[in-house]
């Protein structure tokens, strides 16, 4: 019977997952159409990335300090675990919703595969402003989801680590808790965890480190000097932070940056060891002496050589693309520019650097971390950044070169070496237990 059915009834996506309004899952199918073509026989697998392996919606209630009881509702989404156990980040945001979480996820599978870590993709989140609440309401919420989601994470099954409003306390608390609940101390089940608890040096810095390796690389590819190059950064935070100021140090200007409090700007180039510590004090740029204040809209037109959107998705829309001044754009956020904003960009031969490969450098580290804590050795930084940078390097150099093969973005590239990767572990598997 199965044998005989249309192939439309096979492949029709249940409309939860089809793309009808074009948000972060809407952009990464059409990601996945744009490399079909490019997959060879493996395209008859490609049904498998349109839809993830697991979902899961779970109630997180927990006592306020006032004695109320509130809910909010939590996700884990394991994408694709054709390669290896899910992987990826845990955010903490108001606007978090399954469909973002399960776009968040499956650019884990494609940037994993990127960079030929072992691992599927996995994302998670819950729906709160962590900024609304008490140190102590966080750490009864973050327990309570993990307990929740603890049926599907486990170091072989799949390991969180920090995004969005997460960091290495709240791993802490996911580590203790898991545990707890295991019976037995699982350092493995995170990464991004603090050093003193079996996390990694280096892992704070990584995905800045890396967004800032691969820029390097793209701008030694189009001729861009790194040195006086004018960079603005969007969301300042572990991403964006790190980023700029290793752009600052390597000699580039940092001219604008913007975060959820504000816009500012100067172009002599911000002293961003000083902001840095401003946003660590005062939780944002807002209020930063040595800097204009900007108006919003202003961000994306500044004059600039480098762009690098660090915070959210669908920054980069065909409202603002065509403002855009920057040569290169590097995407330390996941997901921030829209199919139709890449084509805009591409139009005006700005060189686009996917998040795919661009913030690889956090999942990087976190695979150093997870191996280091099965074998209870650990390396030294210079080691870990010694080994970030060559996987970034040679990732990015083969990416490069399937771009200029193919004659196709730097993001098409990404995904024909990352579904290719993932198929072939699929196809090699089979379907059955
Ligand atoms: N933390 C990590 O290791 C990795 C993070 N990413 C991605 O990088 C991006 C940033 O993540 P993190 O730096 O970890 O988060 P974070 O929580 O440390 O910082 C987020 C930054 O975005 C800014 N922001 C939030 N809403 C904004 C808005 N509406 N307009 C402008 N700025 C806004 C915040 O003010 C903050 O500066 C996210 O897309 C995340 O998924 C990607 C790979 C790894
Ligand atoms: O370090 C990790 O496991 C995942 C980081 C992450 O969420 C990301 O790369 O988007």
């Amino acid at each position: 019977m199965l044998s005989s059915a249309p192939a439309s009834a096979v492949h029709t996506l249940p409309s939860y997952l089809q793309a009808d309004k074009l948000g972060p899952w809407g952009v990464y199918l059409q990601q996945i159409d744009r490399v079909t073509p490019y997959l060879g026989h493996l395209a008859r697998w490609v049904e498998t990335l349109k839809r993830p392996k697991r979902a899961l919606i779970v109630d997180v209630p927990i006592e306020l300090d006032n004695g109320t009881i509130a809910h909010f509702e939590g996700y884990r989404v394991q994408h694709n675990t054709s390669r290896g156990p899910g992987k990826g980040g845990v955010r903490f945001h108001q606007d978090v919703t399954l469909s973002e979480v399960m776009a968040l996820a499956a650019w884990m599978s494609i940037k994993n595969a990127a960079v030929n870590v072992p691992y599927g993709g996995a994302k998670g989140g819950i729906r709160v402003d962590p900024r609304q609440l008490s140190r102590s309401e966080l750490e009864r919420l973050t327990r309570r989801y993990t307990s929740e989601i603890g049926i599907i994470i486990g170091p072989t099954k799949d390991i969180p680590a920090p995004d969005v409003n997460t960091n290495g306390q709240i791993m802490a608390w996911m580590m203790d808790t898991y545990s707890m609940n295991v019976g037995a101390t699982a350092t493995g089940v995170v990464t991004g965890k603090p050093v003193d608890l079996g996390g990694s040096l280096g892992r704070v810095e990584a995905t800045g480190r890396g967004v800032f390796t691969v820029g390097v690389e793209a701008a030694k590819r189009i001729g861009l000097p790194i040195e006086g190059a004018r960079v603005a950064v969007q969301g300042l935070g572990n991403v964006g932070g790190t980023a700029g100021k290793l752009f600052a140090q390597a000699g580039a200007r940092v001219v604008a940056v913007q975060d959820h409090t504000g816009t500012i700007g100067n172009d002599q180039g911000l002293d961003m060891s000083a902001l840095l510590a401003h946003v660590q004090a005062h939780g944002g740029v807002d209020g930063f002496a040595g800097a204009d204040r900007m108006a919003p809209q202003e961000f994306w037109g500044v004059a600039c050589e480098i762009l690098i959107p660090a915070a959210l998705e669908s920054q980069i829309t065909r409202l603002n693309a065509g403002q855009i001044k920057a040569r290169l754009v590097i995407e330390g956020a996941n997901g921030p520019t829209t199919p139709e904003a890449d084509d805009i960009l591409h139009d005006k031969d700005v060189l686009v650097l996917p998040d795919v490969i661009a913030n690889a450098g956090g999942v990087t580290v976190s695979y150093f971390e997870w191996v280091q804590d099965f074998s209870s050795f650990f390396w030294s930084e210079d080691e870990i950044n010694a080994r970030l940078v060559r996987i970034m390097q040679e990732a990015f150099a083969g990416i490069w070169q399937v771009a200029a093969e193919h004659g196709v973005s730097l993001r098409t590239a990404t995904f024909i070496v990352a579904c290719q990767r993932i198929l072939r572990a699929r196809e090699m598997r089979g379907l059955y237990p």
